[in-house]
């Protein structure tokens, strides 16, 4: 179902063009958007968090258009959004700062308030950390506090911006297997670049580039974009062709097939690559 429908939206910040009359629909589950660096990734998330007004176009969430400040305020009530740099205050402990983050999202009864409190940390796995500081959380624990603060009041449409960075390998499993179960029930949007993310998570990726989407569709679909264009060989391929040196310490190639090279099976991150192509070999140069 779709709950989100955002139509020609445009920003620019200057002289730079974040986002180029995009439009996109998402509904219940978990979306990916991939990217390059620039690519305006965080912009729309901060325009459908409400947290910047795009030059033109329109988004509509839950019927709620956010150019309309009562029905902005409405929407505000209903999302929750973990921003690429949180701002978390640091001399306040996790527990404190969640106690004001569900303040401000309106949850002013207290024994209700410290409830949602202690649901949030157990969630994110941060229930023995609650009377550290934030300063003293390591960059994974504030990454999962960021997250917890976006689950205050059980939004139905979480935005997050990069949640998995700083985690560990066993924190990032924990963490997938929560915005799965988000997903089940609401609408997920979520900015990573890490393949592996998509794959594990979203049954839907938007691939961006220059403000604009040119992928929207599964992450098997991505993947397909580099069928038959994968190779393994022992040998280094010819200069001139992409390729890398695998953990098996042999080359993975994408495009024409090198001399005594193998077919191999296409991952997501060979799509991605495929798809960005020039874009990638051109920034290795
Ligand atoms: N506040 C700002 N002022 C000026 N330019 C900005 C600002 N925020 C973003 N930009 C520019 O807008 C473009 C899109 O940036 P954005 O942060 O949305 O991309 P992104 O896909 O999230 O990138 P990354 O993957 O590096 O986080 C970039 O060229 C960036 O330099």
């Amino acid at each position: 179902m779709t709950t989100v429908r955002i139509t020609g939206l445009g920003k620019r910040y200057a002289a730079t063009t974040a986002l180029d009359d995009l439009s996109l629909e998402i509904g219940t589950g978990v979306t990916g958007l991939l990217g390059p660096n620039g690519a305006g990734k965080s912009t729309l998330l901060r325009c459908l968090a409400t947290a910047l007004a795009p030059d033109t176009g329109r988004i509509e969430a839950f019927g709620l258009d956010p150019a309309v400040a009562i029905q902005r305020t409405e929407l505000r009530r209903r999302l929750g959004y973990l921003p690429q740099n949180p701002g978390l205050y640091p001399n306040f402990t996790a527990a404190a700062l969640l106690d004001y983050v569900a303040v401000l999202k309106e949850i002013v009864d207290g024994p209700q308030r410290r409830a949602e409190v202690r649901r949030v940390l157990e969630e994110v796995g941060l229930t023995d950390r609650a009377k550290t500081r934030v300063r003293k959380l390591s960059g994974g624990m504030r990454q999962r506090l960021g997250l917890a603060q976006a689950l205050l009041g059980d939004p139905s449409l979480l935005i997050l911006d990069e949640p998995t960075v700083g985690l560990d390998p066993e924190q990032r499993m924990g963490f997938r297997a929560l915005i799965s179960r988000l997903g089940e029930t609401r609408t997920v949007l979520l900015s990573t670049h890490q393949t592996e993310d998509v794959g594990a998570l979203c049954e839907r990726v938007v691939v961006m580039r220059r403000g604009s989407a040119i992928f929207d569709g599964t992450p098997r679909a991505l993947s397909g974009l580099a069928q038959g264009q994968v190779w393994l060989s022992t040998e280094p391929p010819p200069a001139h062709q992409m390729y890398w040196r695998t953990s098996d310490g042999d080359y993975r190639t994408l495009g024409p097939q090198p001399p005594q090279a193998e077919a191999a099976k296409p991952s997501l991150e060979d799509g991605y690559l495929m798809l960005l192509g020039p874009e990638v070999a051109a920034a290795a140069r």
